[in-house]
């Protein structure tokens, strides 16, 4: 019982260890691998919003320079316009302002021509070689929109397909008014979109990052590196146009462009002056798979250290299960042993056939017993007892039966009303023997007298005794001494009870004597 109850404490101590080692380790892997989550996330939203910085200033700059780009080109038109309207009383001198425009074209990269259209649409000056015959010109957004516009400001309009070479230019135009602001023509000056193709081209970006030049009516000047196609492309539900411009002229974030459907971060700015706005967007796959190869380092190294701890987690919870089996052994190992101790003491102190004291232990006990009755001044009394007949019943019954009928006799002593220190030992063969610390003679007696009738109720046949009862009965003999200083030892207590016992033998067997009886 105990060994399997020390067996169920061992088993739910390894339990318990075993779910504290998993959840110790299951903790360290969580944390090692949440740290490196974090640390990853942290590095690139770091790296995103570099980017978005980054975007932002390429979109700042090349704000600027279509700025730039486009101041050049009004400042030109605003000189063409101080000519023409100069002229217009006395009518334009078409050649010689065609010479002036072809020295400013001159001057910059940016033109693919200047024109001056009356109002009715006819060319009247050009910087190209010849005037084509034959062209009019009225129906074009541009000549529409200064034809219905009072404001005397420049006008960049969609990107067209030139009428005199076929190239691809965005018009910039100006209105000419008379004294009255009646209308009087239009001035164009077309940049050239190669001339941003070709500046854009000088930027190193990924292949599928772009920079876009728009109108602020979100269509596409120049988107880089998409194909001409996408040029004059309405982009109005893109975020930038339904969100971002709406509140800040230059900015950045993560959207979905609606050029070509793909997710970018982007920056962009638009211009003060013009309504221009540029946009440069980095794709977002590319920019995870690079910063991804930077950071193969980094992965490589944490899952390095979560492979060393689920090893070491391993490792460490094979030995525990092997320590604990070898705890559980040496634990069942100690119970045993317990056991065979426990097993011994008692072989060593008990009787084996009637479980009584044996005569190791009623010696101990009786020289004990003396000893505290010296000390106190107490008596001490001995009562032997010899079961009559006995040999004579072994004969009878067989020495099996014999056995058995020590058994019943010793149980019975056993059972007689006695106090925690007396003792009952089997002295030796039929012999018994009861100690019976601190009582004197008349206690003896009646203890005797208790054993005799007691073993008389047992009514076990003996056909054999000389007695009529043909029971087995026994004869006591007593005595009781206050030992003193000198004696009696316990040689002397038991010869007097053994007297009185040899007394009562000699005196018919089946009755009680005491040593005072034997003087
Ligand atoms: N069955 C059995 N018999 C035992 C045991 N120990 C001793 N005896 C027997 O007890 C008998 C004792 O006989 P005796 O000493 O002659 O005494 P008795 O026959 O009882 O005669 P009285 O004592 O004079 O009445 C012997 O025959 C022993 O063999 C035992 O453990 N078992």
């Amino acid at each position: 019982m105990i060994k399997r109850k020390s067996r169920e404490n061992a088993g739910v101590m390894s339990e318990s260890l075993i779910k504290s080692i998993t959840l110790a380790w299951i903790l360290l892997v969580a944390a090692v691998a949440g740290i490196s989550a974090w640390t990853m996330h942290a590095d690139w939203n770091e790296t995103v919003s570099q980017t978005e910085e980054t975007a932002i200033n390429l979109s700042l700059s090349q704000a600027r320079q279509a700025e730039d780009t486009f101041l050049q080109t009004e400042l030109s038109l605003r000189e063409l316009q101080r000519v023409v309207e100069g002229q217009l009383s006395t009518g334009v001198d078409g050649p010689a302002l065609s010479q002036t425009m072809r020295e400013l074209q001159h001057r910059l990269p940016q033109l693919h021509g200047l024109f001056y259209y009356d109002a009715q649409g006819k060319w009247i000056a050009t910087s190209a070689a010849q005037t084509p015959a034959g062209i009019n010109n009225s129906d074009r957004e541009y000549f529409i929109y200064q034809r219905n516009n009072l404001r005397n400001s420049i006008h960049p309009g969609p990107v067209i397909s030139s009428r005199s070479t076929g190239d691809l230019v965005i018009p910039v135009s100006l209105r000419v008014s008379d004294a009255y602001h009646g209308f009087q023509g239009v001035l164009l000056a077309t940049i050239k979109v190669d001339y941003f193709r070709r500046f854009y081209s000088y930027y190193e970006m990924g292949k599928r990052d772009v920079l876009v030049l728009m109108l602020a009516d979100s269509s596409v000047l120049y988107a880089r590196p998409m194909p001409d196609s996408y040029i004059g492309k309405n982009l109005s539900s893109s975020p930038l146009f339904s969100e971002k411009l709406s509140h800040m002229s230059r900015g950045s974030g993560q959207w979905t462009a609606a050029l070509d459907g793909k997710k970018r971060i982007f920056g962009f700015a638009s211009s003060d002056r013009y309504p221009l706005i540029v946009a440069a967007g980095y794709d977002t796959q590319d920019l995870f798979m690079r910063w991804l190869k930077s950071r193969v380092q980094d992965v490589a190294l944490s899952l390095a250290l979560i492979g060393i701890i689920v090893a070491l987690g391993i490792y460490v919870m094979r030995q525990a299960q092997r320590s604990l089996r070898y705890q559980s052994e040496l634990t069942s190992l100690r119970d045993e042993l317990k056991k065979a101790n426990n097993t011994l003491s008692r072989m060593a102190h008990r009787d084996a056939l009637t479980n009584l004291a044996n005569r190791r232990e009623f010696d101990r006990y009786l020289d004990e017993a003396l000893t505290l009755a010296r000390q106190r001044a107490e008596p001490v009394a001995l009562v032997m007892i010899d079961i009559d007949f006995f040999k004579r019943f072994n004969d009878t019954y067989g020495h099996v039966a014999g056995d058995a009928c020590l058994q019943r006799i010793a149980y019975a002593l056993n059972a007689l009303p006695l106090r925690s220190t007396d003792l009952v030992a089997r002295y030796g063969g039929e012999e018994f023997a009861i100690i019976l610390p601190g009582a004197d003679n008349q206690h003896a007696k009646a203890i005797a007298t208790n054993a005799a009738a007691a073993i008389r109720e047992l009514h076990i046949p003996h056909r054999s005794s000389d007695l009529p009862s043909q029971q087995v009965t026994l004869s006591a003999g007593y005595a009781a001494q206050i030992p003193a200083d000198e004696g009696p030892t316990r040689e002397a207590l038991i010869a007097q009870a053994d007297r009185a016992l040899y007394f009562a033998k000699q005196s018919g067997r089946n009755q009680v004597k005491g040593s005072e009886e034997t003087v």
